[in-house]
């Protein structure tokens, strides 16, 4: 088996990957999307993506590739995210990371550097390699991309100790499993009238489905029209589920349901 995740080496969706990849060799994309296409093309048989963290939520990038391309889910990785502020010395005036870490530490940078530039750039991991060249650059990363002339300047600087996030372990379409305690549905209406969103949650709701997130995004067709990723607390197996998706896709019939698959929650220490 091979699987790809966002690179460089050290990102935290390496990590992620490492820790489910069972020694498979680990490929590198810059992009979530790059990412989720490898997989539907069949380049990798796994791809490890971000999808929520706890304090800044979703990563956008990856809710549209995931309504965009069809792949599967097939397993959930939750693990804590404990930021380090990286560089060559305190001399840095610009501080370079993915915007989701840059986000997470947002009062620790407020406070500690109100001067310094903040440059999103694809990864962690690549704002450490910017800070490996230049004196004059900061990454804010795992602790153990400190080495070949990276120091840790400070630890644990994100907004809340409880900073954690969610990733998603996508394989191919065919690759759906319906076994597992959560389930993950992309739903696109391709309707607008008082009352759809009661009317796309009333089928779990009226069969005691407990529902873990719902998120609205774009659907990029035109304003106000909305794709939504919904995460539900039960088997794809289940009877219950098969028959609220039934009522879901009527609901829907102008537009889809896709069903990315079931899974259970795996809990990873950083
Ligand atoms: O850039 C990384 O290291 C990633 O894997 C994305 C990310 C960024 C911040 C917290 C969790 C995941």
């Amino acid at each position: 088996m091979t699987a790809v995740t966002l690179g460089p080496e050290g990102t935290y969706s390496h990590r992620a990957a490492t820790a489910i990849a069972d020694g498979d060799e680990i490929d590198f994309r810059q992009s979530v999307t790059a990412i989720v296409d490898a997989v539907a093309r069949g380049e990798h048989d796994r791809g490890v993506i971000p999808i929520e963290n706890s304090i800044e939520g979703s990563v956008t990038e990856s809710l549209d590739a995931l309504a965009e391309y069809d792949v599967a889910v097939v397993r959930e990785i939750v693990t804590p995210i404990r930021h380090a502020l990286l560089a060559q010395g305190p001399e840095f005036d610009t501080i370079a990371s993915h915007s989701q870490a840059l986000a997470q530490c947002r009062s620790y940078l407020d406070r500690e550097y109100p001067d310094a530039t903040l440059e999103a750039v694809a990864s962690t991991a690549q704002g450490v390699e910017f800070a490996r060249e230049d004196p004059s650059v900061a990454g804010i990363g795992h602790p153990d991309n400190a080495s070949n002339g990276i120091e840790v300047l400070a630890e644990d600087i994100q907004d809340q100790d409880s900073n954690a996030t969610r990733f998603f372990a996508l394989a191919p379409a065919e690759e759906r499993s319906k076994g597992g305690g959560k389930s993950t549905l992309v739903v696109y209406p391709n309707a607008n009238y008082p009352g759809l969103l009661l009317e796309l949650l009333e089928p779990f709701a009226d069969r005691d489905i407990n529902l873990t997130r719902v998120e609205s995004r774009p659907s990029g067709q035109r304003l106000g029209d909305y794709v939504f990723h919904i995460d539900i607390e039960a088997g794809l197996y289940e009877a219950r589920t098969k028959e609220a998706i039934e009522d879901l896709e009527k609901l829907a019939e102008k537009g889809w349901v896709r069903r990315l698959g079931s899974y259970d929650t795996e809990h990873v220490v950083g």
